[in-house]
């Protein structure tokens, strides 16, 4: 981390935030401090409340309890249309919101007003030129044209970057943005996100942009970024007071099971790559023995 990160303002702040959805809490006790122009990982296993997290980054979700401020906005508190296209993001979830019918670069340079879907506007031609430039970065320039029902799984996933990149993002957010992706579409989207965020480190870092990265696999962990955040379960004692203070989980499903509720997630780590990654927490968090492996600035993690 830069020094100059240290006492630049902060991008996304949880306090204590909490989300509950049917009687259970999803995420609880949620504390993190994003500082502009820092790139961070989300890290952690499946179902834990990394989505939930980046829904609330993304002003798509609100906290049950307990405050999201993003690029100094109170969620609930100010209307987030007003900021919502200072954000890029990047989603499975956001690439299915396509109209099947659009043109992939009209996809992309609809960021431009902050919402998915052409809505008829008019731009320019230099937005035209700048979201062809982020096409042909991404290998995709030769689906200028076509719809983009008839796209690939990988080839939407590419749109959608050049979609969250298209407007200058103050914050870029990044769900699994290599999931469908090939081998060398996946080293051309890490080798990509390792640029953003160097070149943007090289520059004045007082308007460098914000990132944060959600990934499942650390050999998706591009080289210039710096902090992670492992998402864990609380314990046993820490959930049973959550329960007392708000009342226990539905037991029941609607129709009648049973049903097993995990205690919920919570941030268990925030800090350096090199500090958060060991062999003693990844293998505590999936409950396996593994080895870390952290080589020419890449990482990955094997059962051993
Ligand atoms: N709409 C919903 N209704 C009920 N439960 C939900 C809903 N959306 C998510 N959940 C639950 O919330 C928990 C956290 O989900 P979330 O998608 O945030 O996890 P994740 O860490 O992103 O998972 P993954 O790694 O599998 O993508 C999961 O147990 C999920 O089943």
């Amino acid at each position: 981390m830069s020094e100059e990160h240290m006492s630049n303002p902060s991008i996304v702040t949880f306090r204590d935030v909490m989300f509950r959805r049917q009687r259970r809490t999803i995420i609880a006790d949620v504390n993190i401090d994003i500082k502009q122009g820092e790139k961070w990982i989300i890290f952690g296993p499946n179902g834990i409340g990394k989505s939930t997290m980046i829904s609330m980054m993304a002003t798509r979700l609100f906290p049950s309890s307990g405050t999201v401020d993003i690029l100094g906005n109170r969620l609930g508190k100010v209307n987030v249309f007003s900021y919502r296209q200072k954000i890029g993001l990047a989603s499975n979830s956001l690439n299915r919101a396509f109209d099947p019918l659009e043109d992939p670069q009209d996809a992309i340079v609809s960021a431009v007003n902050g919402h998915v879907g052409n809505w008829h506007n008019e731009y320019t031609q230099e937005q035209y030129r700048k979201a062809r430039e982020l096409m042909s970065r991404y290998d995709i320039e030769y689906l200028a044209g076509k719809q983009m029902y008839k796209l690939s799984e990988g080839e939407r996933t590419r749109v959608g970057i050049c979609r969250a990149l298209m407007a200058d993002p103050e914050l870029l957010i990044l769900d699994e943005p290599t999931t469908g992706l090939d081998l060398g579409g996946r080293e051309l989207v890490v080798d990509a996100l390792h640029e953003f965020a160097r070149l943007d480190d090289a520059q004045n870092s007082s308007v460098s942009q914000t990132a944060v990265l959600v990934t499942h696999r650390l050999e998706e962990i591009p080289q210039s970024f710096t902090h992670i955040a492992i998402l864990g379960r609380l314990d046993d004692q820490r959930t049973a007071q959550i329960n007392a203070e708000i009342g226990k989980p539905e037991q029941m499903s609607a129709d009648g099971y049973e049903t097993f509720n995990p205690n919920p997630g919570s941030i268990i780590f925030t800090g350096s790559l090199e500090e958060g990654l060991t062999d003693e927490r990844l293998s505590s968090l999936f409950d396996m023995d593994l080895h870390v492996v952290h080589e020419n600035n890449r990482w990955a993690a094997f059962a051993r």
